[in-house]
């Protein structure tokens, strides 16, 4: 890197040292956006080679893999935001209407496919038809988990006292059985928290219920790219981000930052120094407690007290088309959601499926070989035409640190975007979003960030009412 990051005003003047954002993730690339649409001059350093942090594709082959499949749902309007920002809405639609394939492996022939799904009519009304005929519960647990729904609804989320207590607990108190939690909150809660109910805050657990299945109709239909990861957010953030003005760096690690002599911030890369007025840290918890300088925050050890849990994906390619759906979500087997990723990998011959499989701590170390035992006779037994199938490639992606892990009491370790040092602001899926660590807590915690520095700055942040009118 050559130039310095001196942003120039209408006049042409150098205003200041600019920003400089730290971490190419989607937490990042929107504190970036959002403080050069602010007119701010931007410099966005990242590691890797890549934009897109946790969320992105590589090569194998004729085959472009995305590292773990994604969703996103209606009620994730920050992410939601993010794509229109892009210009990648398009590439990564919503369905009309909530419809979730359930296939229970253990079920009787011709009772295995139960569906979760809506209605038009309003919450909690828009529910009511597909609970009272999901057929993998019986009627008595079907009728108690309506009346927990009412309960969970009637949580305040803005009692701190939630985020202390376990999920799993509560759901046995309001009458749930294993099955029920099995069948219907663990299907869903795994998915989006990346925990078991018995592992999570019921704080966050009654956030993602309320908000994803109880605050509007529409707000559960589900989204996915249906393209690689990478093309939007990695090819269409970069275009974005250079429309926008931003420099982007990839393939540079931040190593320090530090204030200096002129009351500025440094921040040190390989065989260079930057000047900034402001500096926002959207890297990693962990990454965040080493860069950090001393005072910036009061208990800065709480980052590392944040725990992780891992995302195991298992991809899966047959000569033939197995799958006639788009996904569905499976009981009674290891297997949990399956999603046909053919044409979004450029696959042309054969059918091509990632098998996501969150809360994965008891298999995210496993051999190939011993996963492709377990895996491949799992896939026959919930889809009959995989059993003639010939398996033309078998791999697996593993994301360690895929997620925060969302125990109670972990509400209380996150924190907000502003810290004790003027100018120096964290964002990243894992700082204080009221989410569990999804693409939409990234994209709020990056435009928390920004917020809070262009009103340091006193610069205009209108444009950003319109990212939160839509959140
Ligand atoms: C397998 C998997 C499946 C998932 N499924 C879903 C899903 O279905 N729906 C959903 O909403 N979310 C899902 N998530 C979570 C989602 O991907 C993350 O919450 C989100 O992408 C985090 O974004 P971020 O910007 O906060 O952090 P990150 O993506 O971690 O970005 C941080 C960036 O900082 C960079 N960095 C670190 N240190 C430095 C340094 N010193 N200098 C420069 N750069 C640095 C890193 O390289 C990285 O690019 C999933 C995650 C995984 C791994």
């Amino acid at each position: 890197m050559s130039e310095d990051t001196q942003p120039t005003g209408a006049s042409g003047r150098p205003e200041g040292a600019g920003a400089v954002v730290v971490g190419g993730g989607l937490a990042g690339i929107t504190a970036a956006l959002a403080l050069a649409d602010a007119g701010v001059r931007v410099t966005l350093l990242e590691g890797r080679p890549r934009l897109g942090g946790l969320a992105f594709s590589f090569q194998r082959g004729e085959l472009t893999v995305d590292n773990g499949q994604h969703v996103y749902l209606r009620c994730c309007t920050a992410y939601r935001w993010f794509l229109d920002r892009i210009e990648g809405a398009s590439l990564a639609p919503l369905q009309d209407r909530l419809d979730v394939p359930v296939l229970d492996a253990e079920a009787k022939p011709g009772r295995r496919l139960g569906r979760i799904g809506r209605s038009a009519l309003p919450v909690p009304l828009h529910l009511a038809r597909s609970l009272a005929t999901y057929q993998h519960l019986s009627l008595a647990e079907r009728a108690k988990v309506g009346r927990a729904a009412l309960a969970l609804k009637a949580l305040d989320l803005d009692d701190p006292a939630l985020d202390d207590q376990n999920f799993g607990q509560w759901l046995a108190e309001h009458g749930q059985s294993e099955r029920a939690v099995e069948a219907l909150w663990d299907l869903v809660g795994v998915a989006t928290l990346n925990a078991v109910a018995g592992d999570s805050s019921l704080g966050l657990a009654a956030m993602v219920f309320k908000t994803g299945l109880l605050s509007d109709p529409g707000a559960a239909d589900i989204g996915w790219a249906r393209v690689p990861l990478g093309e939007l957010h990695d090819t269409l953030a970069r275009k974005a981000l250079d429309s926008a003005g931003v420099r982007t760096e990839v393939r540079t690690r931040v190593t320090s930052i530090s204030l200096n002599e002129n009351g500025r911030w440094s921040v040190q890369v390989p065989g260079e120094t930057l000047d900034a007025d402001t500096v926002v840290l959207a890297v990693p918890q962990r990454e965040a407690h080493d860069l950090l300088p001393a005072g910036a925050l009061d208990a800065p050890e709480r980052l590392l007290e944040i725990g992780t849990a891992p995302i195991l994906n298992v991809h899966v390619v047959y000569d033939r088309k197995v799958l006639a759906r788009p996904f569905f979500a499976a009981l009674g087997s290891p297997v949990q959601w399956v999603f046909d990723r053919t044409d979004a990998s450029g696959l042309r011959e054969g059918q091509y499926l990632a098998l996501s499989q969150s809360a994965a701590q008891d298999e995210i170390d496993e051999p190939v070989a011993v996963l492709r035992e377990r895996y491949l006779p799992e896939l026959e037994r919930l889809l009959p035409t995989a059993r003639g199938a010939e398996v033309k490639d078998f791999f697996v992606t593993r994301e360690r640190t895929a997620t925060f892990a969302p125990t109670p009491g972990v509400g209380r370790l996150r924190p907000g975007a502003r810290t004790r040092a003027p100018g120096l602001y964290l964002a990243g899926a894992w700082t204080a979003t009221g989410w569990p660590a999804t693409m939409e807590s990234a994209v709020r915690s990056g435009a928390g960030a920004a917020r809070a520095a262009l009103g340091a700055l006193g610069r205009p942040r209108d444009h950003l009412l319109a990212f939160e009118e839509a959140a």
